[in-house]
C-alpha cells in the first residue's frame, strides 16, 4: 500500500474561534503506509461495478469524494486523529479485484491498530469490508471467530446470482463463513417486503438471520427493535457495520439507486447504531449506495456524513479521545 494522496478535504475555518471551533478538514491527513496509527481513518470504495451488474442506477463511485466533501465541516469533538487512507477505485467491471483490494487495505488498517470506516460505493463494498476483518481475524489465529454483520437495509442483498454485484455481498460472505468453518451471524434492519422476493426471505430463513422489516421499526418500538438486536449481539465477539442508505425513507434519502417508499426513520437508525457501538465489538464500518448523481441538494450525503460522524466520535471515545 502506498503513501495516501489526501484530497478533496476542505471547509470553513473560524480562525478566531481557535481549537474549539476546528472542523474536520483541519485534522485529516494522509495514513502513513505503515506502522502503528491510532484514532480512526477512512478508505473511499469507488465503484459502481456491483450496481451496474445488478441493474441499478450508477452514481455510487462518486459518493467517496461527495461524502468528503461533507465531512469536512463536520466540527471537531472527540475524534482527534482521523487519517485518510486513500480510494480503492473499481477500474470498469473489475469488482473482484477491488473487493480484494478493499479486503486487503482494511486487513492491513485493523492490524495496525486504527478504527476503519469505509466510503462507498455501492452494496459490493460489504464483501471486501468483511473480507478485511475476516483476514485479520484470521491471522490471529484461534478458534473460529463470531463475527456479528449488523446491516442497516431495505434489502437482504442476499441474492443467488452467477456474478457477485451489490445484490450478492451477504450470500457470499455466508458461502465464505461455511467454507471457513465460521459462524454466519447476519442480522438486517429494516427488510421491505415489497423489495425482497420469496426467495430471499427463504434464503434469510436457512441461513439463520435475525431481521427485522421497516414497518416494525417505527420510534414506538424502538424498544422492541433495540431488545432484538441486543439479543444478537450478545452472540458474537467482533460486529462488521454497514448502512445501506435505502434503509431510509426516500424523502430523507433520495440520492440511492433504490430509494424506500417506506424506510426506516433516521431517529431510529441512529439510537440503534447507539445500541451497536455501546457493544464495545464494533470493529469496522461502511456506509453504501450514496449515489450523488440522484442527490438533492446533498441530502443524502448530509444524512450519510452525520451517521459516519456519530460512529466516528463513539468510537474516538472509546479509544479514550
Ligand atoms: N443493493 C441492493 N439492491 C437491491 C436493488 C433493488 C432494486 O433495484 O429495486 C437488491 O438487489 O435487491
Ligand atoms: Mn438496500
Ligand atoms: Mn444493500
Amino acid at each position: 500500500m502506498g503513501q495516501a494522496t489526501l484530497q478533496g478535504w476542505q471547509g470553513r475555518i473560524d480562525a478566531e474561534e481557535g481549537e474549539l471551533g476546528r472542523r474536520w478538514h483541519q485534522l485529516a491527513a494522509a495514513a502513513p503506509a505503515s506502522g502503528p496509527l491510532d484514532g480512526v481513518t477512512l478508505v473511499g470504495f469507488a465503484c459502481d461495478a456491483g450496481v451496474a451488474r445488478n441493474h441499478g442506477r450508477i452514481g455510487a463511485a462518486e459518493g467517496p469524494a461527495a461524502l468528503r466533501a461533507l465531512l469536512g465541516n463536520t466540527p471537531v469533538r472527540h475524534v482527534q486523529k482521523l487519517w485518510d487512507a486513500g480510494d480503492v477505485r473499481c477500474d470498469g467491471d473489475a469488482l473482484e479485484p477491488a473487493q480484494a483490494e478493499l479486503s486487503e487495505r482494511l486487513a492491513d488498517l485493523l492490524g495496525r491498530g486504527t478504527f476503519p470506516i469505509t466510503l462507498g460505493g455501492g452494496h459490493e463494498i460489504a464483501y471486501g469490508s468483511f473480507g478485511g476483518l475476516a483476514r485479520h481475524l484470521a491471522a490471529q489465529g484461534g478458534s473460529a471467530p463470531r463475527i456479528g454483520v449488523v446491516n442497516f437495509d431495505a434489502h437482504f442483498d442476499l441474492r443467488l446470482a452467477e456474478r457477485a454485484s451489490s445484490g450478492t455481498p451477504f450470500r457470499q460472505i455466508a458461502e465464505d463463513c461455511a467454507e471457513r468453518g465460521w459462524p454466519f451471524h447476519y442480522a438486517c434492519l429494516g427488510v421491505s417486503d415489497y423489495a425482497n422476493t420469496r426467495a430471499l426471505f427463504e434464503r434469510a430463513e436457512q441461513l439463520g438471520v435475525c431481521w427485522r422489516r421497516d414497518e416494525e421499526m417505527g420510534i414506538d418500538r424502538l424498544a422492541e427493535s433495540r431488545a432484538q438486536l441486543e439479543q444478537f449481539l450478545a452472540g458474537v465477539d467482533h460486529v462488521y457495520l454497514t448502512v445501506c442508505l435505502d434503509v431510509l425513507p426516500a424523502a430523507v434519502a433520495p440520492g440511492v439507486s433504490a430509494p424506500a417508499a417506506h424506510g426506516v426513520a433516521l431517529e431510529v437508525v441512529e439510537a440503534l447504531i447507539d445500541t451497536v457501538l455501546s457493544s464495545g465489538k464494533l470493529r469496522l464500518a461502511d456506509v453504501a449506495e450514496l449515489n450523488p448523481r440522484l442527490d438533492i441538494d446533498s441530502h443524502t450525503a448530509r444524512v450519510a456524513a452525520r451517521l459516519i460522524a456519530r460512529v466516528a466520535d463513539a468510537i474516538a471515545e472509546q479509544q479514550g479521545g
